[in-house]
């Protein structure tokens, strides 16, 4: 198909309708359903064990639901395959570094990794904007723990737009410069039509529009959830 025939896409726009997990003999939840359109900061909340960094793994396709779906720009992801994980960017709680690697080289593989080649220019603005100037070449093994998440998250600041950030516990081990910066840019990234879905424990002091809380626990057997929806 040539770039005329393409059907432009149809506008950011997460969608769980009716998702059930079971972990080992558990049910987290049943019924879960949320939709997150452009523009929307989700924070998932709940209980240590309610089953957040679960539900994660569900909307990045890593883990499949025992019943319901996720759909992305109205399309089960399932379907989506490539295409849905090109437009997502899930950093997770452990970073996702490898310790041996320098700072640049782990930025450069976790880009290539999700489909993303990016150049070294831009990496190393990456990494001075998350204050990691100077530390390019250090491996990973040699940073603190808060270098570490701003290692994990200068991915964010690769230039080419990626519409869906699922981050889990992004303001951990972060200093208040740190947590400060990251609400910016999710608040920027929501005003430019992103979508984030997030995990935190602690109040962040973001504010955007389309900034709304779900609480996961709410969905557990006997709890009767409401479905959250931001417009
Ligand atoms: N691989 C697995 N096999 C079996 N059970 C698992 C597995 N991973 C997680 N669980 C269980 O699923 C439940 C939810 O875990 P999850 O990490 O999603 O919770 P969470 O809400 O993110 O917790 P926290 O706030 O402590 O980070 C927990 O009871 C956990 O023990």
């Amino acid at each position: 198909m040539n770039r005329q025939e393409q059907k432009p896409l149809a506008a950011p726009q997460l969608t769980l309708r009716g998702v059930a997990c079971v972990r080992g003999e558990r049910c987290l939840y049943r019924g879960l359903s949320l939709e997150a359109r452009a523009g929307a900061v989700v924070r998932l909340f709940g209980e240590n064990g309610a089953g957040k960094t679960t539900l994660m793994r569900i909307i990045t396709g890593l883990l499949e639901p025992e019943s319901g779906e996720v759909l992305w720009r109205g399309r089960p992801i399932r379907e989506l395959g490539g295409d849905y994980r090109a437009e997502l960017l899930y950093i997770g709680h452990m970073n996702g570094l490898k310790e041996e690697l320098s700072c640049l080289e782990n930025l450069r593989v976790n880009a290539a990794l999700f489909g993303r080649p990016a150049d070294e220019g831009g990496c190393r603005e990456a990494l001075r904007r998350v204050g990691l100037a100077g530390y390019e070449d250090e491996p990973a093994r040699s940073l603190s723990q808060g270098q570490h998440r701003r290692a994990a998250l200068a991915r964010l600041y690769l230039s080419e737009p990626v519409p869906l950030w699922i981050l889990d516990e992004p303001f951990t081990a972060l200093d208040p410069r740190g947590v400060e910066a990251l609400c910016r840019l999710i608040e920027a990234h929501a005003a430019s039509g992103g979508i984030t879905v997030m995990t935190t424990h602690q109040a962040s002091g973001l504010s955007a529009p389309g900034y709304f809380e779900f609480d996961v626990s709410a969905f557990a057997p006997g709890r009767k959830g409401r479905e959250a929806r931001h417009a």
